[in-house]
């Protein structure tokens, strides 16, 4: 087993100093006016992936698709439940995230690179697949911030997934780039899933999740719907998507 998650519930705080500022939370207080409510994104998942599986994550908007995501990718600990990970993760959510705009666009790639965890010399070997495939050769001298918002996600889909990692995670990000990137990409999906990848996959395209997934998770208001085939799930999704 690659991932188990059992019975993940994660909960976020609103109200409380992080979102009002310190300054409105000491007034608050002094006046005894001071409440945070609590909210349940992801409440009470369960799922297990073996090598190799591409799980699909379904639902529409808030449903705690990107929650779920962050607790694999541990940016975040779930507030209850276990999640076993066993195997190097390279997660791609919000894109341009933890890049530096004023850093070349090879700095960035070495940054990101090490803070995935691989070694300079390993960087070295796959540095240029990594630019010709994003198609930035003539722009490894630009600073990042100079890069456009489509360049800017071929370079981080292309990171991710050409560094060979055993866990991969991608928030929407098939669904970037231009026409041509995209087919591009989804190729090279298919390609790091026959190499033994275990990819989990955020897209609000059925037609997507169809053609590439074989397992899909439906969430529905942080609540786990289903789990299961693709077949059999994406039938049941389109089929609510069509009644509503
Ligand atoms: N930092 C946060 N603080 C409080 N609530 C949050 C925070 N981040 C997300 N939420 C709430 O948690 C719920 C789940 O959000 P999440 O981003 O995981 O959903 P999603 O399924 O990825 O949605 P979408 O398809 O719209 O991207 C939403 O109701 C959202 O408002």
């Amino acid at each position: 087993m690659i991932i188990e998650a059992n019975d993940i519930s994660i909960r976020y705080i609103l109200g409380d100093f992080k979102d009002i500022g310190l300054k409105e939370y000491v007034m608050r207080k002094v006046k005894k006016n001071y409440h945070v409510r609590e909210f349940w994104a992801v409440d009470g998942v369960s799922f297990s992936l073996e090598k190799g599986d591409m799980v699909g994550i379904v639902g529409g908007n808030g449903a705690g698709k990107s929650t779920l995501l962050k607790a694999i990718s541990g940016i975040m600990v779930p507030t209850k439940g276990s999640m076993k990970i066993n195997g190097n993760i390279s997660a791609l959510l919000e894109l341009g995230s933890g890049f530096d705009g004023d850093l070349t666009v090879q700095e960035n790639t070495f940054l990101r690179g090490a803070m995935l965890g691989y070694t300079r010399e390993f960087m070295n070997e796959k540095y240029p697949e990594i630019i010709s495939f994003a198609e930035l050769d003539e722009f490894q001298d630009r600073p990042f911030k100079q890069l456009s918002s489509g360049m800017k996600s071929r370079l981080a889909f292309s990171i991710a997934s050409l560094v060979k990692p055993e866990i991969l995670i991608l928030d929407e990000v098939l669904s970037v780039g231009d026409g041509a990137f995209q087919k591009k990409s989804e190729e090279k999906m298919l390609e790091v899933i026959n190499g033994g990848v275990t990819t989990i996959l955020v897209s609000h395209s059925l037609d997507q999740i169809r053609r590439m997934c074989n397992k899909v998770l439906w969430l529905d208001k942080g609540k786990q719907i289903a789990f299961g085939e693709t077949e059999e799930i994406c039938d049941r999704y389109q089929e609510f998507l069509e009644k509503k």
